[in-house]
């Protein structure tokens, strides 16, 4: 479904991603984990076409994002605040992404109504703007402004920072019950080891714009994780 060939991305003189080939396949709930700075964000940017590639391509469905349009409707993503409309209301941010992904108004109504425990009752009927939410509700606005329109892939950079914890609980159910649907795949970066590896099928790990690790997620994999981790510091002289 996603097919990386050859991608780099150079600033100046500092290679930040280079990756030589990934296959993402249809269904896969595909974690990306790594330190500050390791490169999530640049591939996820490469992939949603934001930056453009040193070297190389990604596909989606055997479409170059940079060079054609007809990926855009299988992909939705949250990667960070500049996703939101800061002047709209939470309604009305839900509305306008559902009339580009041809869903009425009614749609989008009967679409929420199943995230009410997700919200909390914060983010709905409150009349405020985005703007003025909390951090964590304006990323529970992003997340949900992902759900919808029935997106084939769904990608999200570090959802579950910000949150609180009964939020963190919330969303790793709601991830887990939309990737039982195998016709969705999901793209998630994260600093949090656990969530990943609890919500994620696969896990790669990226290390200063490497691909480390590509790990079929087993319940060794955490351990696998943190035994990474730590070791860096080890090496690092910090402890
Ligand atoms: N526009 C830019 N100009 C120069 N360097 C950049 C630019 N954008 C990103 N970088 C660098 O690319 C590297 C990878 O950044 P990236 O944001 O992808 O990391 P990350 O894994 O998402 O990190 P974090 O966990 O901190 O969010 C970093 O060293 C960053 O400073």
């Amino acid at each position: 479904m996603i097919s990386v060939q050859n991608i780099s991305k150079t600033y100046g003189a500092v290679c930040v991603l280079n990756i030589a080939s990934l296959e993402i396949p249809k269904g896969e709930t595909f974690g990306l984990v790594g330190n500050n700075g390791a490169g999530k964000t640049t591939f996820f940017s490469l992939l949603l076409d934001l930056i453009k590639p040193s070297s190389g391509s990604i596909s989606i469905a055997d479409e170059k994002v940079n060079e054609g349009e007809k990926w855009k409707n299988k992909v939705t993503a949250f990667i960070d605040e500049s996703f939101l409309i800061g002047y709209l209301t939470p309604e009305e941010y839900f509305y306008f992404l559902g009339e580009l992904r041809s869903q009425t108004k009614a749609q989008v109504d009967e679409f929420l109504k199943q995230f009410s425990e997700f919200f909390n009752g914060e983010i709905l009927q409150g009349k405020k703007y985005i703007r003025d939410l909390s951090k964590g509700n304006q990323k529970k606005v992003g997340i949900v402004g992902a759900l919808i329109g029935n997106p084939e892939i769904i990608v999200l950079d570090e959802p579950f920072a910000n949150l609180d914890p009964s939020t963190q609980f919330k969303l790793k159910k709601l991830i887990k019950d939309w990737s039982a649907n195998e016709q969705v795949t999901f793209l998630i970066s994260s600093h949090d080891l656990a969530h990943t590896t609890e919500v994620c099928n696969r896990i790669v790990l990226l290390n200063k714009g490497e691909l480390a690790k590509d790990i079929k997620t087993t319940p060794e994999t955490l351990q696998e994780l943190e035994n990474f981790f730590s070791a860096s510091v080890n090496d690092n002289g910090l402890v």
